[in-house]
């Protein structure tokens, strides 16, 4: 199958990339990331994250993050919401996209957010009503597509049975996880399969977790199958608070490095993007897990003297 010709990249550094950090990092920080990815030509960036503050302290300042940005026409700042408590908190801040969160994982779903994988659903239902009330789009995760740190293998249909319920309860695209980055290629494209015989291939995005370094390879093969949608972040950041070990997500860059190396627009500049990693991670003092940022923003720094 040819390859798409454009892809959507979702940056979820502030987001995912940074949940997991165990020293706070103020909102001054968070929101110049995300002016500085919005520069890169980032067109959807995940802001924030409307959950429990005792569960996720680092989202806490949520409301600080959506009220506090610069916002730029034609981007969208989206933000998690597991309950309708975090969707009417982000409609106060007048947030124009939220995601709930589900798993294919039953031991998953309890230890993320405290209730089964039906729970989970009956409680998204409301989110989706308000949220249609609202004019609010919600994106739909299903987390552990190609691996559970608490059950091991999950089977593609487990996975397609969720996608398939958060789709036809309104999501307007469902985001598969690879949360603990345990996938290998032929595995995500035989989940994927599933999964895109339950719901359109153009509804669906990767978001692939890199642990064992194999995040960029399940991507092209996920690209081969016709996904469209990729979730990333600069430098790599991040990891899950309920998944211990996992590494950060796939680095934007070495994403948009593939990309431009296949011909495939997406609209970001890869000098603007290594430079925005090179000063989160000096700005909160971690290791660049790009190769390509590392490789671009050395470049960089070597030609300009
Ligand atoms: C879902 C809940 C809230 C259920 O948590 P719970 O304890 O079952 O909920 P509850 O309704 O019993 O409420 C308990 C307390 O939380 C408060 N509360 C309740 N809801 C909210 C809210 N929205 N915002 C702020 N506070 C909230 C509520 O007010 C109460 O406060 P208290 O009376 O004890 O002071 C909790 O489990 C939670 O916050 N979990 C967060 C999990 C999380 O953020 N995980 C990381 C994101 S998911 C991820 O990273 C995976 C993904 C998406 O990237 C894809 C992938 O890679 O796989």
């Amino acid at each position: 199958m040819a390859f798409p010709k454009q892809i959507r990249l979702v940056d979820v550094a502030p987001r995912d990339g940074l949940q997991n950090e165990p020293e706070a990092i103020d909102t001054d920080t968070k929101l110049e990331l995300i002016d500085r990815l919005a520069d890169a030509g980032l067109r959807h960036i995940e802001a924030a994250s409307f959950v429990s503050p005792k569960w996720v302290p680092q989202m806490a300042d949520h409301r600080e993050v959506m009220t506090g940005l610069k916002r730029r026409p034609g981007i969208t700042y989206s933000a998690l919401t597991p309950n309708l408590k975090g969707l009417e908190a982000a409609l106060e801040c007048g947030v124009e996209e939220v995601a709930v969160f589900g798993a294919a994982s039953e031991a998953f779903s309890h230890k993320n957010i405290n209730c089964s994988i039906a729970e989970s659903l009956e409680r998204f239902a409301p989110v989706l009503e308000r949220a249609k009330e609202a004019n609010v789009r919600v994106r739909g995760y299903v987390s552990c597509v190609l691996g559970c740190p608490y059950e091991g293998e999950i089977a593609p249909a487990k996975v397609a049975e969720v996608a398939k319920a958060l789709f036809e309860m309104g999501c307007f695209e469902v985001s598969l996880g690879d949360t603990i980055g345990t996938g290998t290629p032929l595995n995500a494209k035989r989940m994927l399969e599933a999964v895109a015989r339950e719901v359109p291939m153009d509804k669906l995005a990767a978001h692939f977790h890199d642990t064992y370094g194999q995040a960029l390879a399940n991507l092209y093969a996920v690209l081969e199958e016709g996904i469209a949608v990729i979730d990333s972040s600069v430098a790599g950041l991040g990891g899950c608070p309920y998944a211990k070990g996992a590494a950060g997500n796939v680095a934007s860059e070495d994403v948009v490095y593939l990309l431009d190396g296949l011909g495939i627009d997406s609209g970001v500049d890869l000098d603007k993007l290594a430079a925005t990693g090179d000063w989160i991670i000096q700005a909160i003092g971690r290791p660049n897990r790009s190769k390509a940022g590392v490789a671009t923003a050395t470049k960089l720094s070597d030609t300009s003297g």
